[in-house]
């Protein structure tokens, strides 16, 4: 269930997923009095953060976290939470619910299960997912062929989170698991530039997960998958 939105311009495409996105949370709190959005990290959703923080919504019933972040100081530059921080937690959005992916561990394996106890104040399911892809066909961290990625795809594993040593980018990180990612109402998956969209014709055209984690999200029945896509 993927279906692939294309804009000549990166204005109409944030315009766009913001336009969708402030929809479904505002419908949320509406209908359970919370919402929640768990959101990527990268350059991609720069743009995007900037104008969605800018929003007349119920912040204050608004839940945020990450799908994934590398296991750095939120002080980093590598850190996505740092960039949630600097970009979306802004403007309107101050009075957003904020709830990390980093802790005090000393790794994100050994972190997983105080992440898992934060998390569950999340409202579940998630309104909204906001995924990128990697040109090495990751998402969120589920990378390939990186030692922990069937525990990150395991559907019956009840792991909300699991740390992951990438084999194709520095930096150990954490992730939500792919049955994390997919108790959600709504997927949109975030895409700027021609390699992107290169890689997601890769994608679509094969069937190897380990090869191409986002294959699992791409390729799956449960939730409806919106791409957004621009040059
Ligand atoms: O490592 C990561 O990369 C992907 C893609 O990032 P981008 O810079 O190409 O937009 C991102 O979705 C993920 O959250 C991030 O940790």
């Amino acid at each position: 269930m993927f279906i692939l939105n294309e804009y000549s311009s990166s204005e109409q495409l944030t315009q766009d997923m913001v336009k969708n996105i402030v929809t479904e949370l505002k419908s949320a709190v509406n209908k359970r009095g919370v919402a929640s959005i768990a959101v990527s990290g990268g350059k991609t959703p720069i743009p995007l953060f900037n104008i969605l923080s800018k929003q007349q919504l119920p912040w204050s019933k608004i839940y945020i976290t990450l799908v994934d972040d590398r296991w750095v100081d939120s002080t980093d530059d590598a850190s996505n939470e740092k960039l949630v921080i600097t970009h979306l937690l802004q403007n309107e959005a101050t009075l957003a619910n904020f709830i990390g992916l980093k802790n005090n561990a000393q790794t994100p394996f050994k972190g997983e299960l105080a992440t898992q106890e934060k998390l569950a104040e999340i409202p579940m399911p998630f309104d909204v997912v906001i995924l990128g892809m990697g040109e090495d066909g990751h998402t969120a961290s589920l990378f390939p062929h990186a030692e922990n990625l069937s525990s990150g795809l395991d559907m019956h594993s009840n792991k909300v989170v699991v740390g992951m040593t990438p084999l194709t980018a520095p930096l150990d990180r954490i992730t939500l698991t792919l049955p994390a990612i997919l108790n959600s109402q709504n997927i949109y998956l975030h895409l700027v530039g021609n390699s992107k969209k290169t890689v997601l014709a890769q994608a679509l055209d094969g069937k190897d997960i380990v090869d191409m984690p986002i294959r699992a999200i791409l390729q799956q029945d449960k939730v409806k998958v919106v791409g957004f896509w621009c040059n």
